[in-house]
């Protein structure tokens, strides 16, 4: 019987190529065939990231969202366009695995850390043997460059989704001591709103496509609320520690 291939989830590091780990460069080489999840109508982040890695025998499998921000027509949901979605990956991966060949599904920052890869491991992992290599996620990408150390002493640390409701986030910003918000784009309007609110507007860094050839650093009040990318979080950093 044929073996089966290995599933490996790789962490490519938030957009720096040079900020990939040693182990993800050398599977992504090993690996022939690298899948990645993409939008549609775009390269792909992650694909960025270690194209110039790529050599000609490796098979691509490019894994395409059928939405990502658009607004469905009636009866179609979003949660079950996107579970048939990754249902569907899952079997195209599956696939070569069955024919003994090892997959990597490279992700932009960690794999586990809100990552795509997550929604095949769920899926796959109890069938095949999978490795997942941990990379750089973006809020330690966006922390570096920002320059902002997030949390001193017996702080914790409040990862928050831009998606939750106004009410909601504000209710969890208020009781943190330090905050990394995920998700902006059209959230961000919102997400500034709270901050606000809460008098931390002043405290709170803004970052777009953090360690990417394209970065871009902006003074919070400065943001054009309706041109905030997907790619771009904030940072509010624990009070520093006069020690
Ligand atoms: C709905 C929404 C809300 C939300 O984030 O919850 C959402 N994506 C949104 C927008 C968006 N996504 C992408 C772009 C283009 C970016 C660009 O290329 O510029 C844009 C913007 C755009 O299209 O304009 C591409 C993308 N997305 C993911 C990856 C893979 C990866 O990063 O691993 C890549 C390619 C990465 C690459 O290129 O490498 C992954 C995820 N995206 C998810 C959801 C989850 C799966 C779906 C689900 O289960 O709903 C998951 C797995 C995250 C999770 O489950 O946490 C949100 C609307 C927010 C809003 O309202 O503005
Ligand atoms: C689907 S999640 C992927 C997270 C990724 N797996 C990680 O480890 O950081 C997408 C969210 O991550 C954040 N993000 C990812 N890369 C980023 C970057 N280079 N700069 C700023 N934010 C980033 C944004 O908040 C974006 O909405």
């Amino acid at each position: 019987m044929q073996a089966q291939g290995r599933l490996i989830g790789l962490g490519v590091g938030p957009g720096d190529p040079e900020l990939i780990t040693v182990k993800a460069l050398r599977l992504l080489r090993e690996s022939p065939v690298v899948a990645y999840f993409v939008a549609k109508g775009k390269k792909g982040n992650a694909f960025g990231i270690i194209e110039a890695h790529l050599q000609d025998a490796q098979n691509l499998l490019p894994l395409v969202y059928p939405v990502t921000t658009e607004v469905l027509p009636a009866p179609l949901s979003y949660e079950q366009v996107i579970s048939d979605f990754y249902d569907d990956a899952a079997e195209e991966v599956a696939a070569h695995l069955d024919a003994g060949r090892d997959v990597a599904v490279i992700c932009e920052g960690d794999p586990f850390f809100y990552g795509s890869y997550m929604y095949l491991h769920d899926r796959l992992a109890s069938r095949y043997e999978a490795e997942v290599v941990p990379g750089v996620c973006s809020m330690l990408g966006g922390a570096s460059v920002l320059g902002a150390p997030l949390v001193y002493r017996n702080q914790s640390l409040s990862v928050l989704s831009g998606v939750l409701p106004h009410d909601e986030l504000k209710r969890r910003l208020a009781d943190a001591d330090a905050a990394v918000i995920m998700k902006l784009g059209r959230n961000f309007p919102k997400v500034r709103d709270v901050l606000a609110e809460l008098g931390l507007a002043e405290r709170a860094l803004y970052v777009e496509r953090a360690t990417m050839a394209n970065q871009k650093i902006v003074p919070l009040d400065e943001v054009e609320p309706m041109s905030s990318p997907y790619f771009s979080l904030i940072i509010v950093p624990g009070e520093r520690w006069q020690g």
